[in-house]
C-alpha cells in the first residue's frame, strides 16, 4: 500500500487581492517523485512556502507524516518542519558563501540537533565526538556526489552547476524524509542540466525518499517525475503521468495560450 508523506487540502492563500494559490488538493507518496510545473506566475513557488512553512495558509491544510500518520502542520515554523523530515532547495543559491563545502554541509546536519550548540560552547567530549562523526558523514555524501576534492574549497568559488549541486547536498544533509527542489536546473547550461536530471534519479534510488520538483525545464521534468500536477492560476489545472500530461489539452492550451 503507497503511503501518503504530504499532503495538503484545499490550500489557499491570498496576498492583498491576489489569490496566488487557490484550494490546491496534492498528495505525494512514499518515495515518489512529483514534478510540480505551470506558467510563470501559477502559484509554484508560493505552494511550495506554503508546504515548507514560509508562509502560512490564508485556509485549508498541510499534512505531513509523522510515525505514520498524517499531523497538520499548518502553524509550525520551516525550522520545526525541517525536524520533522522537509528540506528545501531555492530558486535562488543561498549557500554560506564564504564558509567551505564541507561547512555548508555540516551546518545543515547540525542545525537539525538543538543540543549541539550548548556541547559546542562546552566542548565536551561528545561535542568531539560528534564532530569526527558528522565529518565523516558530510565526506561520504560529498563523496555520493562526486564533491569531495572540493570540500575544502569555499562555496563561492565552486562553478555554478557544483553550487547547485551543494545546495541539494546540504537539504539531503538534513536527513528529510521529503526534498523540495526549486527550479534546480535555473541558469545551468545542457551539460549541467543533463548531469542533475542523473543525479536526481539517483537520490530517489539511493535515498529512498519522496522529492518534490519545480522546474521549467520539460526535458528534465518529464524524464524524473512519476507524476505531475499542473498549476494555472494558482488552481490545479491537471494531474497524471509525464505522458498523460504531455498529451492533455487543457494543459497544451495553458501552456500555448488558447490559440495552441
Ligand atoms: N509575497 C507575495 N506578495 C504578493 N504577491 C505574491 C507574493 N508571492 C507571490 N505573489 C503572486 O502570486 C502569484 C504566484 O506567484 P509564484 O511566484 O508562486 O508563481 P510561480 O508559478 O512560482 O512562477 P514562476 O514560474 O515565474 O517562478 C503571482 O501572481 C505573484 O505575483
Amino acid at each position: 500500500m503507497t503511503k501518503t508523506i504530504l499532503k495538503a487540502h484545499e490550500l489557499r492563500v491570498e496576498f492583498g487581492g491576489v489569490t496566488a494559490v487557490d484550494k490546491v488538493t496534492i498528495e505525494a507518496h512514499d518515495n515518489e517523485l512529483i514534478g510540480l510545473i505551470g506558467p510563470n506566475g501559477a502559484g509554484k513557488t508560493t505552494l511550495f512556502n506554503l508546504l515548507t512553512g514560509v508562509y502560512k495558509p490564508t485556509s485549508g491544510d498541510v499534512f505531513i507524516d509523522d510515525h505514520d500518520k498524517l499531523s497538520q502542520i499548518n502553524q509550525l515554523s520551516p525550522y520545526k518542519r525541517s525536524q520533522l523530515g522537509i528540506a528545501r532547495t531555492f530558486q535562488n543559491i543561498r549557500l554560506f558563501k564564504s564558509r567551505t563545502v564541507i561547512e555548508n554541509v555540516l551546518i545543515a546536519m547540525t542545525a537539525k540537533n538543538q543540543s549541539y550548540p550548548l556541547q559546542a560552547i562546552l566542548r565536551t567530549p561528545k561535542f568531539y565526538r560528534n564532530e569526527a562523526q558528522n565529518r565523516q558523514k558530510a565526506l561520504s555524501l560529498l563523496k555520493i556526489f562526486g564533491m569531495t576534492g572540493v570540500a575544502d574549497e569555499l562555496a563561492n568559488t565552486l562553478p555554478y552547476g557544483q553550487q547547485r549541486r551543494l545546495e541539494i547536498v546540504r537539504a539531503l544533509a538534513t536527513k528529510p524524509k521529503i526534498l523540495f527542489l526549486d527550479e534546480p536546473a535555473a541558469g545551468m547550461n545542457p551539460q549541467e542540466t543533463a548531469e542533475l536530471t542523473e543525479l536526481i534519479k539517483q537520490i530517489q534510488i539511493q535515498f529512498k525518499m519522496t522529492i518534490v520538483l519545480i522546474e521549467h525545464d520539460m526535458k528534465l521534468v518529464m524524464a524524473v517525475s512519476e507524476r505531475l500536477y499542473v498549476l494555472e492560476y494558482g488552481k490545479v489545472l491537471a494531474t497524471g503521468t509525464p505522458k498523460e500530461i504531455q498529451n492533455n489539452p487543457a494543459v497544451i492550451r495553458a501552456y500555448l495560450g488558447e490559440e495552441g
